[in-house]
Parts: structure tokens; C-alpha cells; sequence
């Protein structure tokens, strides 16, 4: 069960449509040009007459102007999904107006999911990084996030492996005022209700190689998504060591997968994937760097995607990815 942040929260980065425009139309103040700034709302509920109609007109009769319109109806599935991107005036129409309005339709279709995100007014979305010892997903994650190109706020980094306090890592969340949590587990003692208050103040987590599998326990305990990534092309290779079974199998692509954690191992809705081809020309050490290059971009787009409202479950173990 993919549990759906239902918050008002954002932090995109500064690009494509993200951008505040100045509207350069007529305005209520001919001396001032009103600065419309970007919004985006996602809508999942039963399919019915008319739901484009009604969101476009919530959103034009307040002025708003929508840029970007993704609609997926199934086909023999009676479900609608929405992902709209607009920008608006947020003196004709507040922030806490856009949320009003907005449900009124949800209430209308008895909507299933229905949020809104303004990435200049509302917060980001906060989030803990877990590692084991592997961290070239990390560092690609806190390289982008530095970039601006990850829109969230890193509240703390999690690890079941230590690591000294001269590496590149760790002198980086340190420039950066983000504590570094060593949690040493073993097979007996996964200390998750150590790392549930330590993140219970998260909207989701983010397992960059964390090599510990969640209890069912920690994950109704957090009651929030967990997204990790895998360096394997799921459902192949569950488990561990993917790359050195793909390398064994003789496949011509490997891959990393992106999916939403679920109690079952690697089996939860996928996100992202990406491939490589390989060939007879290629080693086991060849495979696994293909793989880590694949996993970390894997990983970041995958991210960035959810904090758009990209990402909506679909059916009982798949994703709508606008
Ligand atoms: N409940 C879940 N927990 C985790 C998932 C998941 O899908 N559901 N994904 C893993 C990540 N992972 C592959 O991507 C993975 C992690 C751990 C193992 C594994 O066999 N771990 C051993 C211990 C290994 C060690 O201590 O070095 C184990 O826990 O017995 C396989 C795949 C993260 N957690």
C-alpha cells in the first residue's frame, strides 16, 4: 500500500516552468504587473463526465493560466488521474484559496487523491537519506541537491556504517549543517525504533544503498513513503549482489530500478528504471560500474519526480509517472 503524502509542500527546483513569470497582459493595476507564479495539482478519482472541465475551470476562473495538462484513464479500469502545471496571481487567488478550491472538486468526485504544490510559498518536502557503505548514490544526491536540482531538505543522513570525519562526506554535511546518525545494526538488533525517531519528523525517506531490510513493523511505524533503489532490473535480481547475477545470467541489459519500499524485498511499485547494455566484452567489475552510474541517476530522477507530483499509485502495485 503506497500511502500518499497528502500535504501541501514543495521546494521545486529553479526550472522549466518553476520560474516565476511577470504576466505582461493587461492587470488590475496598470502600473504593476502582477508576478503569477507556478502551481501544480494532481486529481485521482472514479472517471466521470467532465472532471477536465471542471479542474481547468477552478484554476481559469481565478485567473490562472494552465501550461501543462496530463490525463491517463485507463482502459479498462474506471479510474481518472490528473496532473495539471499552472501559473497564477497569488494576490487574485491565495494560497489557502488554491487548497479551498481545489477540494470542493475532490468532494464533488469523492476524489481519491487530490493535492496541490506551490514551489515558492509552500515548504519543502523533508526527507532523511538512509546508506550502508556504498555511498555514490548519496554523494550524487547531495551533489544535485546542492545544484538546487532536488528539491527537498536534507534533515539527516542515516547509516549502519561509520565513517571518518576527513572524508568527502562528512566534511560536506558538516559545510552544510546536516548530522550524520551512525546506527551500527546487526542481524538481531535492526535498531528501526532508533531510526522512527529519527525521521518522524520526514514526509518521505530515501534508501540511497541501504543494505538492511525494513521490518513491516518500521513501516507502518513511519505510515510514509520510503523510496529506494536497486541496482538490478526489477523483478529480476531481487535481493542482493543484482549486478554479479545479472553478470551470471549473461544478460545483454542491466538496469537500476526505483520503487516505493513495501514489506515485501524489491517488490513494491516501480518508480524508474533505467538500462545499459552489456556485452561478452564486459566484466563483473564493468557490470557493477554500469550499474552504479544507472543506479545514482536512477535514484535522483526518481526523486524529482515524486517532489513534482509525478508519481501516483496505480492499481495495487504500479505507478502513474506523468
Ligand atoms: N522492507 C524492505 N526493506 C528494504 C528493501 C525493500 O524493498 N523492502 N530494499 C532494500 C535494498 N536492497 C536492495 O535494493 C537490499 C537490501 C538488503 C538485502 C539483504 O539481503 N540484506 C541482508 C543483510 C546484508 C548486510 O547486512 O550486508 C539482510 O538484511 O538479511 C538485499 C537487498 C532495503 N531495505
Amino acid at each position: 500500500m503506497i500511502r500518499r503524502i497528502s500535504l501541501r509542500a514543495s521546494g521545486f527546483a529553479k526550472n522549466s516552468f518553476l520560474k516565476s513569470s511577470r504576466f505582461h497582459g493587461e492587470s488590475l493595476d496598470s502600473s504593476v504587473s502582477p508576478v503569477l507564479i507556478p502551481g501544480v495539482h494532481v486529481f485521482h478519482c472514479q472517471d466521470a463526465v467532465g472532471i477536465v472541465a471542471k479542474l481547468s475551470d477552478c484554476i481559469a476562473a481565478k485567473g490562472g493560466n494552465i501550461l501543462g495538462y496530463d490525463v491517463f484513464v485507463p482502459e479498462n479500469n474506471n479510474v481518472f488521474y490528473s496532473r495539471s502545471e499552472f501559473i497564477f496571481d497569488p494576490v487574485k487567488w491565495p494560497r489557502n484559496q488554491v487548497d479551498e478550491d481545489f477540494q470542493t472538486i475532490a468532494q464533488t468526485y469523492d476524489a481519491l487523491n487530490s493535492v496541490v504544490r506551490v514551489p515558492s510559498i509552500d515548504p519543502k518536502y523533508k526527507i532523511a537519506l538512509l546508506l550502508s557503505k556504498q555511498d555514490h548514490c548519496l554523494v550524487e544526491m547531495l551533489h544535485k541537491w546542492q545544484d538546487g536540482k532536488l528539491p527537498v531538505d536534507i534533515t539527516c543522513v542515516i547509516s549502519n556504517h561509520e565513517r571518518a570525519s576527513n572524508t568527502h562526506i562528512m566534511r560536506f554535511l558538516e559545510r552544510h549543517g546536516i548530522p550524520y546518525h551512525y546506527v551500527s545494526t546487526t542481524k538481531d538488533n535492526k535498531r528501526e525504533d532508533e531510526i522512527l525517531e529519527l525521521v518522524k519528523d520526514t514526509d518521505f525517506l530515501v534508501l540511497a544503498r541501504y543494505m538492511q531490510i525494513l521490518a513491516g513493523n518500521f513501516l507502518k511505524g513511519y505510515g510514509k513513503d520510503v523510496i529506494n533503489i536497486h541496482h538490478g532490473l526489477l523483478p529480476s535480481f531481487k535481493g542482493g549482489n543484482p549486478a554479479k547475477q545479472a553478470f551470471d545470467a549473461g544478460v545483454k541489459l542491466i538496469g537500476a530500478t526505483s520503487h516505493f519500499v513495501t514489506e515485501e524485498l524489491d517488490s513494491g511499485p516501480i518508480i524508474e528504471q533505467m538500462v545499459e547494455s552489456v556485452s561478452h566484452r564486459d566484466n563483473l567489475r564493468s557490470f557493477v560500474q554500469k550499474s552504479e552510474d544507472l543506479e545514482k541517476k536512477c535514484l535522483t530522477k526518481a526523486i524529482k519526480s515524486y517532489c513534482e507530483l509525478r508519481v501516483l499509485p496505480y492499481g495495487t502495485n504500479k505507478t502513474v509517472v506523468f
